[in-house]
């Protein structure tokens, strides 16, 4: 049954089903943790629909969500108009609860990828898997949604993260994403090699890491909160047109400068429990890095998203952002 792939898939047993019959398609299990489900009759102007979790281990809200779409679609809730691909990222981090076993899986989605590994190798499989899905709906839009949450709270706790590309994001995208309640917009200013950015780089797809919420242990999340999320991928895998809510709702900001860990010695110089989000004056020193040196706020102020003392040399430890004005990042004078 269709409702028990996650259990099955995250018991070690995804082999035990293969394909199988829903009321208005079907569905195809592709590999672990790689779902692929079929409309009878796709509904014209849908979507070719990539929704991914887990690409973090101890990230199990998106997790929920997924089981809870899926167990509609099982009972006939849920209409299938739409292709839909579902995507369980980092198997074995999520039976450990943790971020990752090795490296980090989402910095690892680039077609010039050498690194040798368990995750290099779950992270071409994820590759080959949205490659193969695009292709074969080729005369569709698509669009990839890849579900995360935030090791801290945030002042805006559901946001989303646009990744970098040369062209902007279509602009119904805010105006769906602010139906679902998102209430903030992060602009990245460069490639991140990160499974939304994947699909935008390479594809051109809508695609965007969504924010929801705060890490917390299966069965401990707020799914209350994310209800009109999953309305919104309800109504794409439905394949209808989805609500428009108002964009100036949500706060846009963009990423000024990406802080690397260079040194064993690295630490930040704030508290664990600052929220993503908050803001510092000019002249604060955020980190303190044997290597590089301290990180003090220039002239006008930044605020931190995602601050991580604890990420492997030479990564992100946080991103400094500023509000802007418009989705595509310009920055108020
Ligand atoms: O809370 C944190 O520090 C990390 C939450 C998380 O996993 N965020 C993603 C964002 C991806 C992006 O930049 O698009 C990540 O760090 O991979
Ligand atoms: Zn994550």
């Amino acid at each position: 049954m269709l409702s028990d792939w996650l259990d099955l898939t995250l018991g070690g047993n995804a082999g035990a089903i293969r394909t199988g019959r829903l009321t208005t398609g079907s569905f195809d299990c592709q590999g672990p943790g790689i779902l692929e489900l079929t409309p009878e009759a796709p509904v014209s102007g849908a979507h070719a629909c990539v929704i991914s979790a887990g690409i973090h281990g101890n990230e199990t809200a998106p997790i929920e969500l997924v089981g809870e779409l899926l167990a509609r679609l099982e009972a006939g809730q849920l209409r299938l108009g739409a292709p839909l691909l579902v995507l369980l990222g980092n198997i074995p981090a999520i039976r450990h609860s943790q971020r990752f076993i090795t490296t980090n899986l989402n910095r690892l989605f680039r077609h010039d990828l050498s690194l040798e590994g368990d995750e290099p190798e779950r992270a071409r499989e994820l590759m080959a898997s949205v490659d193969d899905f695009y292709q074969r709906h080729a005369d569709l839009p698509r669009l990839h949604y890849d579900m995360h949450t935030a090791i801290r709270d945030s002042r805006y706790p559901r946001f989303v993260v646009e990744p970098f590309a040369d062209s902007p994001s279509a602009p119904l995208q805010w105006q769906w994403l602010a139906a679902a309640d998102m209430q903030a917009v992060l602009h990245q200013h460069q490639h991140s090699w990160t499974f939304s950015h994947y699909s935008k780089h390479y594809h051109g797809a809508q695609a965007f890491t969504l924010e929801l919420g705060r890490v917390a242990p299966f069965g401990h999340n707020d799914m209350t909160a994310l209800r009109p999320l999953r309305h919104l991928l309800e109504t794409l895998l439905e394949g209808r047109e989805p609500q428009r809510g108002d964009p100036a709702r949500m706060a846009f900001f963009r990423v000024e400068q990406e802080l690397m860990r260079h040194a064993e010695d690295f630490r930040l110089c704030f508290a664990d429990d600052v929220a993503n989000f908050t803001e510092f004056p000019p002249g604060s020193c955020l980190a303190r890095d044997a290597v590089a040196g301290d990180c003090v706020v220039g002239e006008q102020p930044l605020a931190v998203v995602f601050p991580n003392a604890e990420v492997e040399l030479g990564a992100r430890a946080a991103l400094l952002v500023r509000a802007s004005e418009t989705p595509s990042g310009e920055t108020r004078c």
